[in-house]
C-alpha cells in the first residue's frame, strides 16, 4: 500500500481550520488537524512545500518511521509549525490504520481505560455575578467541571472573557493583533473573590479551574496558589510562561494548588523537567501542536511515571479532527485527568461530521473505524480563509507582556 496523494484544506466556518487529507492507492483516506491559531498559512506552506511531496509513494502503515523521517529528517527539529505539520500527518495515518483494521482508534491504542471522558467547559463573565450565571448554565447542562474567568475592575478587556455575556470567547478576533492592557496587581487582588463566590454558590463538589494565561512571575503565582487553596481548585493553569521550567519548582514549594501547563508545548523536551521533578500535576500538550498521537503518547507515558495526568488543550481553535482524536486518546490513556471542551459553531460541526457525543458533562467516544471525524470538502469551500490574529498584551506603562 502506498500514499497516492495528499493535500491541505483551509476552511473558515466561523474561524480558520487547516486539515490534511492523505489518500492511499487503495482508496482509504485519513485526515489530520494542522490548525495553528493565527499562523495557519505557515503550516500550510510547510506541508505543501516540504512534507506532502516527500510522503507520496510511502507506505502509510509505517507511522513510526514516517514520524521520525519528518522529525529527524528535517534536521531543524521541533517548533510549533514543524510539530503541527508532523501532527497532522500522524493523525491522518492513525486514522488510516484504524480504518484498515476496522477498529475505532481507541482500540488500536490499547482499548478503553474508562467508559467516558470528563470535560471542563468555560464560564466567562464581565463581572463575578455574570460569571456565576454562566457557571449555573453549565451546571444545568450537566458539566461537572467548569473553568471560571471574570473581568477585573480597572482592566478594560481580559483574556478568556467573552465580549458579550453568554457568548463564546474567541481570542483571534482581529485582522492584526489587538492590544490589551494588563495589571497584575488589580488581577491578584480581585481573582480570589471569584473562587470564593463560586464555592459559596455551588458548594464543594463542582470542579473549578482557572487559566492565568502566563501573566504572572513565579513569586506572584506562588502567592495566588496559596491564597486560593481554601477553594480547592482542580487546577491553576499556565500561571507563568514555561520556557524556564525551574520556575515551577519555586511555585510548587509554596502551594498545594494543583498546577497545569503545556498548551503551547510542542515536544516532550518542553515538559521533561516539569514532569521528572513533579513540579506540575497536569500536562496540557495536545495532539495537533505536539507531534500527534505518536509523540503525545510518549509524553503521557513519561508523565504517568510521575503521577502527572493529561488535561488536553481543547479550545475552538483546534478542529473537531483534533477533538475527536483526543477523545479516543483520553478514552485509552491510563493517566487521564480531564479534557477541555469549547463547543464549535454549528457551521464547524457541519463541515466536520463526527461521531463523538457530549452527555452529562462527559464525552462518549464513537465506534466508527478511524478517529470518527470526516470533512465535507464541498461545504468547506463555502468558508474561505480570513486572516485572524491573537491579541498582544501590554502593562499599564506600555511594556509588552506575556499573552
Ligand atoms: O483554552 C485555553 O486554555 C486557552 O488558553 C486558549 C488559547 O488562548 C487559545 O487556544 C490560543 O489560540
Ligand atoms: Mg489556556
Amino acid at each position: 500500500m502506498k500514499i497516492e496523494h495528499a493535500y491541505t484544506i483551509v476552511t473558515s466556518p466561523g474561524r480558520n481550520f487547516v486539515t490534511l487529507k492523505i489518500v492511499t492507492d487503495e482508496g482509504t483516506y485519513g485526515i489530520g488537524d494542522a490548525t495553528l491559531n493565527g499562523r495557519e498559512m505557515a503550516v500550510v506552506a510547510y506541508l505543501d512545500e516540504h512534507v506532502i511531496p516527500a510522503l507520496i509513494g510511502r507506505d502509510p502503515q509505517r507511522i513510526e518511521d514516517i514520524w521520525h523521517y519528518l522529525y529527524r529528517g528535517a534536521y531543524w527539529r521541533r517548533g510549533p509549525v514543524t510539530m503541527s505539520a508532523i501532527a497532522a500527518v500522524d493523525m491522518a495515518l492513525w486514522d488510516i490504520k484504524s480504518k484498515l483494521a476496522g477498529m475505532p482508534l481507541y482500540q488500536l491504542l490499547g482499548g478503553k481505560s474508562r467508559e467516558r471522558v470528563m470535560v471542563y467547559g468555560h464560564a466567562t463573565g464581565r463581572d463575578i455575578d455574570s460569571c456565576l450565571e454562566e457557571v449555573a448554565r453549565h451546571v444545568d447542562e450537566g458539566y461537572k467541571a467548569v473553568r471560571v474567568q471574570a473581568g477585573v475592575p480597572g482592566i478594560a478587556s481580559i483574556y478568556g472573557v467573552a465580549k458579550k455575556d453568554g457568548e463564546p470567547y474567541e481570542p483571534a478576533d482581529a485582522d492584526l493583533p489587538a492590544e490589551h492592557v494588563w495589571s497584575t496587581s488589580k488581577y491578584l487582588n480581585h481573582v480570589p473573590k471569584l473562587f470564593a463566590a463560586v464555592r459559596e454558590r455551588f458548594g464543594d463538589d463542582l470542579h473549578i479551574l482557572h487559566d492565568v494565561h502566563h501573566r504572572l512571575t513565579p513569586i506572584e503565582a506562588a502567592r495566588l496558589g496559596k491564597e486560593v487553596e481554601p477553594y480547592h481548585l482542580f487546577w491553576l493553569e499556565d500561571c507563568v510562561p514555561a520556557e524556564n521550567q525551574e520556575a515551577f519548582g519555586l511555585i510548587r514549594q509554596h502551594t498545594t494548588t494543583p498546577l497545569a501547563v503545556g498548551e503551547v508545548f510542542n515536544s516532550l523536551y518542553d515538559a521533561k523537567a516539569l514532569i521528572e521533578n513533579q513540579w506540575i500535576d497536569y500536562i496540557r500538550a495536545t495532539l495537533t501542536h505536539a507531534g500527534g498521537i505518536t509523540h503525545v503518547r510518549r509524553i503521557a507515558d513519561l508523565a504517568g511515571l510521575y503521577h502527572v495526568r493529561t488535561g488536553f488543550h481543547g479550545p475552538t481553535d483546534l478542529s473537531p479532527v483534533c477533538l475527536g482524536s483526543a477523545i479516543h486518546f483520553d478514552t485509552w490513556v491510563p493517566n487521564f485527568g480531564i479534557q477541555e471542551y469549547m463547543p464549535h459553531t454549528s457551521a464547524t460541526d457541519e463541515v466536520f461530521p463526527h461521531d463523538y457525543r457530549f452527555e452529562d458533562g462527559h464525552f462518549i467516544v464513537g465506534e466508527t473505524p478511524g478517529h470518527g471525524v470526516d470533512i465535507d470538502e464541498e461545504l468547506a469551500k463555502q468558508y474561505p480563509y480570513k486572516r485572524a490574529s491573537l491579541p498582544v498584551n501590554r502593562l499599564e506603562d506600555g511594556t509588552l507582556w506575556h499573552w
